[in-house]
């Protein structure tokens, strides 16, 4: 395995699956395609990363019947490369990361997350110089947490919160190390619902990187409202400059 831990400091691409058709935001469009203060969903999430640095490309995986991504911005930036997406999330990150051969570290961002803040993903990448394995932004849970009767709405028991967090996103890995753990886990039928527990399926430990909780992701209807009044929150410098998107 190449040591990432030495790889050039550019040498980032990340990638945003954005091939998920949002059914339970129950709206006409895409979430990703629905508009805050001017841009979508899609161009805020991209352009956080694209604005960094250290972020080369981003690799978008879209629905095969997407009709929206053409007509933004976007799809003209010779940074940004576009991939068909597959049938579950991890099946996009795979088509996405089989787009970028060669690559030494990936950050894996959703579509639907809009509010990535600048210090956020300053200290998501700072664990590359001490990490071989890579880790997620996260936010510890802050409320009491109820596991329901099997298919009920009833409560079963209380699950203990300690040391109990959300994963949020962006997720930052060694690409070779997350691809050969995605090839596994999707090969093994194991659930992946993020990166991490994709290599957590093959025995490792990500770090959690402590994260904000308004790294929201739009979800359900009313969590639109929401990420607006959290966008209108950041100062141009909490956000990198939209305009270098
Ligand atoms: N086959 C899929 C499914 C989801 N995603 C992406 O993964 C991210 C997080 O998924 P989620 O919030 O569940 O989005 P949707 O699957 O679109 O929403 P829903 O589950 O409500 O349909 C989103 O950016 C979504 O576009 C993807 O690229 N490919
Ligand atoms: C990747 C993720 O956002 C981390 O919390 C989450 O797992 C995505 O889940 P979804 O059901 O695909 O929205």
């Amino acid at each position: 395995m190449i040591n990432p831990a030495i790889s050039p400091v550019s040498d980032i691409v990340a990638i945003v699956p954005a091939a998920g058709t949002g059914s339970r935001m129950q709206s006409e469009l895409p979430k990703q395609y629905l508009s805050i203060a001017g841009k979508t969903i899609l161009e805020h999430a991209v352009g956080a990363l694209l604005s960094h640095p250290a972020v080369s490309r981003v690799v978008v995986a879209l629905n095969p019947r997407d009709q929206h991504f053409d007509a933004l911005p976007l799809a003209r930036d010779p940074r940004v490369q576009r991939v068909v997406g597959g049938a579950q999330r991890a099946d996009s990150v795979m088509a996405a990361l089989r787009a970028a051969p060669g690559t030494h570290w990936v950050l894996v961002h959703d579509a639907a997350r809009p509010c990535l803040h600048r210090d956020d993903l300053e200290r998501l990448l700072a664990i590359r110089a001490h990490s071989r394995v890579g880790g997620i932004l996260a936010a510890p849970v802050r409320d009491t947490m109820k596991r329901a009767e099997a298919g009920e709405t009833a409560i079963s028991h209380t699950v203990d919160r300690e040391d109990l967090w959300h994963a949020l996103t962006p997720q930052f890995f060694p690409a070779e190390l997350l691809a050969l753990c995605l090839e596994r886990a999707l090969r093994e039928n194991a659930i992946v619902t993020d990166e991490a527990s994709a290599l957590e399926h093959c025995g490792y430990h990500p770090l959690l990187v402590h994260g904000r909780s308004d790294n929201i992701k739009v979800t359900r209807p009313e969590d639109l409202a929401l990420a607006g009044f959290y966008l209108s929150q950041f100062t141009q410098w909490q956000r990198y400059s939209q305009e270098n998107a």
